[in-house]
């Protein structure tokens, strides 16, 4: 979808900001540019769109060379989404969002009505929203305002320069997560820059590694990780890299324990057998649709002689997460609800569990699924330090 062939950029000064870079971006695919300042991403991405002209090389677009493309025509084939945002202070939010489908010609309300529909997408009712001012958000209903206007002409490419760097961690680590989601559903073909190697893992299909002007490593997040290519991109990705993998390895079903399960409406004396059955020192409750409800413990239900059903001594369980989700999600829920186990759902659908033990055998999985991958014994050591 989009390929660069040998590109090189030369300022006017002799600095040479982008060095014979040749790489491809698959339709649908997310690519984080990831690396120190002054390495040449933003560079490499405004001359996706021409902001920039590369000194020699070319770049496709579609197969399509884009330096014979009027450049006001290939922007509008484009999203471009930049940390400042750039909203127009005077312009509502609604207004902000149908900036380029006026600027294309559609009718005002097809505008206005796509507009809205973008800014629900990004999680702003536009019953709530649209007729404020951007001084009126706060700095993350800014960026999500800024994703909604660049996606309103639906491009098929997206160009995103630092679009949550502005933003505090949590509400970032929340941004990141809602693109994640909004990305699953447009699948745009998208190249976004970070200094943040967490969150070039975190979001990218594959990440580029940049050293001075070059690409270090082009490959996906696990193999960046697993098999740094060079003692660079091991330097960069940090030590901590056995940690950063909690954050691209998603929770599989496999990973799961299964506990005893009982039903609310199930009798104690039940319960009780299936937990000594199995030894277990609690079980999983599942409402008569078969939807987590909670957990019961062992001593509850054991009290000899006692009455009633599982329903009066069951406990509610709120620590649970959506099968795919990380085990960095996983960890950090599990550290959120002080639980020794989290439940994790198919849809509504109880699968099993997930405990301490289980996640790291699933961090061990992932590993053992690279070859040369780190050392266990680094891995071992951090995930225990870092708890
Ligand atoms: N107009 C310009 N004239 C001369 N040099 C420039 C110009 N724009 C950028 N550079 C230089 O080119 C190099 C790459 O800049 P670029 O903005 O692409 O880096 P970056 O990786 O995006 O950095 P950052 O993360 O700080 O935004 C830097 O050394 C920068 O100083």
């Amino acid at each position: 979808m989009i390929r660069f062939e040998n590109v090189t950029k030369r300022y006017a000064d002799g600095t040479t900001a982008v060095d014979d870079l040749s790489f491809e971006v698959a339709e649908g695919e997310l690519v984080t540019l990831v690396g120190p300042s002054g390495c040449g991403k933003t560079t490499t991405m405004k001359m996706v769109n021409r902001l920039i002209e590369p000194t020699s090389g070319r770049i496709f677009l579609d197969g399509e060379d884009i330096a014979a493309v009027d450049p006001v025509k290939l922007r509008r084939r484009i999203g471009y989404v930049i940390q400042q945002v750039g909203l127009f202070p005077h312009k509502t939010v609604l207004e902000n969002t149908a900036t380029v489908p006026a600027l294309l010609g559609w009718q005002r309300k097809k505008g206005r009505d796509r507009a809205a529909e973008l800014l629900d997408l990004v999680g702003l009712d536009p019953s709530v929203y649209g007729d404020r001012y951007p001084d009126q958000l706060s700095g993350g209903q800014r960026q999500r305002v800024g994703v909604a206007r660049a996606l309103a002409a639906d491009p098929p490419v997206l160009l995103m320069d630092e679009p949550f760097g502005a933003v505090d961690p949590v509400v970032r680590e929340r941004l990141q997560s809602e693109f994640l989601r909004l990305q699953s559903q447009v699948r745009k073909t998208v190249l976004l820059v970070t200094h943040d190697i967490e969150e070039a893992v975190r979001l990218g299909d594959r990440i580029a590694v940049y050293g001075a002007g070059r690409i270090e490593q082009f490959d996906t997040p696990a193999s960046v990780l697993g098999a740094p290519a060079t003692p660079y991109v091991a330097d960069f990705v940090g030590a901590d890299r056995g940690l950063k993998r909690l954050s691209v390895t998603p929770i599989e079903p496999g990973d799961l324990e299964q506990p005893p399960v009982v039903h609310l409406d199930d009798p104690l004396a039940k319960a009780a057998a299936r937990l000594s059955g199995e030894g277990a020192r609690w079980a999983v409750v599942l409402d008569d649709e078969d939807r987590l409800h909670g957990w019961i413990p062992a001593d509850a239900a054991e009290k000899p002689g006692a009455p009633g059903t599982v329903r009066d001594h069951a406990r509610r369980m709120e620590a649970w997460l959506p099968v795919g989700s990380s085990l960095k999600q996983a960890f950090s829920t599990m550290l959120q609800h002080d639980a020794g186990w989290i439940a994790v759902l198919d849809d509504d659908r109880f699968l099993g569990v997930l405990t301490p033990a289980r996640l790291h055998e699933a961090l061990r999985r992932s590993i053992d699924a690279d070859a040369g991958g780190i050392a266990r014994a680094e891995v071992e050591l951090q995930t225990v330090a870092d708890a």
